[in-house]
């Protein structure tokens, strides 16, 4: 957590800063069919915006069955890291990732959660509010790709306040012989289509389409939250219990609203 928060306070490094729409992993095997930024997006990060760090925080969750290597993904992002050693996520973790994206800061919550069942309830009680889940199975082993139906509707169940973006993400890519890894990924395009999720195929032990896929996440939430916000009248953000409240017309003097519970008090 400690690291989490300097990280936060850190500079941005210059391989987390991006200008360009990030592709996906296959054109064919995502909903999000969107190549650039929107044009609102473009707009609000180039005027001097003091708004714009209420944008400037995701959250993703990391979802699926136990050792498929949900662990490894975040460590191999954030620290350039691979272990062999396997030890078991407890309940949940916790890691922030910086980013520049179109000259903005914006922050990754990353939050690891445990694949054991005797750690479900704690880890569902972190879903609330994500803006994106990543549902990782082992592309050795079927049954945790079979197990991803249930993993994504539990966290959907528990993400009440937001519609976030789903990725299907297959890990160990280096164990699977290319003539394997072809018929395996029919299934999984099917699979991935069928609850409307995108695609990446990825190892922690080579690094392959690991930064690809964080950056694909990152570009798609930092869109989606600044062309929502702009397209509302006010804006809004939700900061612990209260709703801070933007009147986005006042230019000199910005009307701050603060309501907490059922007092509501302007300062
Ligand atoms: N070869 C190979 N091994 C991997 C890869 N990713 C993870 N592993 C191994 O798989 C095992 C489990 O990885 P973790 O990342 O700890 O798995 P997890 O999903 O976080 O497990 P839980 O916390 O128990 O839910 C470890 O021994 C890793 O070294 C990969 O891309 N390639």
């Amino acid at each position: 957590m400690k690291s989490s928060i300097s990280k936060m306070l850190s500079e941005v490094s210059e391989d987390r800063k991006l200008n360009k729409f990030p592709e996906p992993y296959k054109i064919e095997i995502t909903p999000y069919k969107k190549m650039d930024f929107c044009e609102n997006t473009y707009k609000f990060c180039k005027t001097e915006n003091n708004l714009s760090n209420l944008f400037n925080i995701c959250k993703i969750i990391v979802v699926g069955d136990v050792s498929v290597g949900k662990t490894c993904i975040i460590n191999r992002f954030s620290q350039k890291l691979f272990d062999t050693n396997y030890k078991s996520t407890i309940g949940v973790d916790f890691e922030v990732e910086k980013f520049e994206i179109l000259n903005l800061t914006y922050n990754m919550q990353i939050w690891d959660t445990a694949g054991q069942e005797r750690f479900k309830c704690i880890a569902q009680s972190y879903y609330r509010g994500a803006h994106g889940i990543l549902i990782v199975f082992d592309l050795t082993d079927m049954n945790t790709l079979n197990n991803c139906k249930t993993w994504l509707r539990e966290a959907v169940d528990a993400c009440t306040t937001t519609t976030p973006f789903i990725f299907l993400v297959g890990t160990k890519k280096d164990l699977i012989k290319k003539y394997a890894y072809k018929n395996l990924e029919q299934t999984v395009s099917k699979i991935a289509k069928s609850i409307n999720a995108e695609y990446w195929a990825v190892s922690s032990k080579t690094g392959q389409n690991i930064s690809d896929l964080f950056f694909r996440v990152a570009a798609l939430t930092f869109d989606n939250t600044i062309e929502k916000e702009m397209t509302k009248p006010d804006i809004c953000k939700e900061i612990g219990n209260d709703i801070i409240s933007f009147k986005k017309n006042k230019k000199k003097e910005q009307q701050l609203t603060k309501c907490s519970g059922i007092k509501c008090h302007k300062f």
